[in-house]
């Protein structure tokens, strides 16, 4: 994808109105409203098994939302037409890094960098992405070789690679050690200074200035067990929209 291009103009806003957000048939969380413009930042916070994740997996575009929408205004797609959904123009990291552990770090970057429709990046690119993050360049190692703070680090390096208005972050520091975290908190507000928007959910301070903040409170019982909690891996996936 060409950087400019992905870049959020100072008139791109994204904003939710009425969005509920769930797993199968289940509602999870919300409604949520929100609006979020060029260089702005919405931190979500919440006790375990609220819905954060399944929060930042449907502004992805992983999981449909039960009601309500989500719409993107001024954001260039990697096809140089406007932007429809923002997973076109987001980054999503989960709490799982999404690398195969079997694969070198540089193909896993490299497999994502194409996942957006980027160019395949150059050795280069990528040992400045790993630089980027504070990793020497562990390009030819399996991901699996990594520790767990440096295979978090190296997932977090495809933020750097190809350049996103939107990142999606789901714990995007755990596992990473205090230098790190405050080398992330530097790497996401020039990200903003950009004009790029970030979405994160997090147990823990993130040193993201001038966030707006979205509490998800669970609903009394969080763990359901009733006819709207779909068990089977196929009739979840239809319900979901995927078959
Ligand atoms: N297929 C499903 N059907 C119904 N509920 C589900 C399904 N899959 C997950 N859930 C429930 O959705 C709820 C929200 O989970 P989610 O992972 O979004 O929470 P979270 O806020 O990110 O939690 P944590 O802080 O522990 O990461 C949980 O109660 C979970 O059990």
């Amino acid at each position: 994808m060409d950087a400019a291009a992905s870049r959020a103009g100072s008139a791109a806003v994204v904003a939710a109105s009425g969005l509920l957000v769930g797993r199968g048939r289940a509602a999870v969380a919300g409604p949520f409203d929100f609006r979020l413009a060029a260089g702005e930042a919405l931190l979500v916070t919440g006790p375990n098994g609220a819905g954060k994740s399944t929060f930042l997996r449907t502004l992805a575009g992983f999981l449909p939302p039960l009601a309500g929408e989500v719409t993107v205004d001024g954001l260039i797609a990697p096809d140089g037409e406007p932007a429809a959904r923002l997973g076109e123009v987001a980054h999503h990291v989960g709490h799982r890094n999404a690398m195969k552990p079997g694969l070198t770090v540089g193909e896993n970057l490299a497999f994502w960098a194409r996942y957006g429709q980027a160019p395949k990046p150059s050795t280069r690119e990528i040992a400045d992405a790993l630089d980027a993050v504070g990793l020497p360049d562990l390009s030819r190692l399996p991901f699996g070789y990594l520790s767990a703070g440096q295979q978090r680090r190296a997932s977090l390096a495809r933020l750097i690679l190809v350049e996103r208005p939107a990142w999606i972050l789901d714990e995007p520091t755990a596992a990473l050690d205090t230098a790190s975290q405050a080398g992330f908190a530097t790497l996401m507000a020039a990200h903003r200074k950009r004009g790029g928007m970030i979405v994160a959910a997090t147990h823990q301070p993130l040193g993201l200035h001038d966030a707006k903040d979205l509490v998800i409170r669970p609903p009394a019982a969080t763990i359901r067990d009733d006819d709207s909690v779909i068990v089977d891996d196929a009739e979840l996936a239809a319900a979901e929209g995927w078959l």
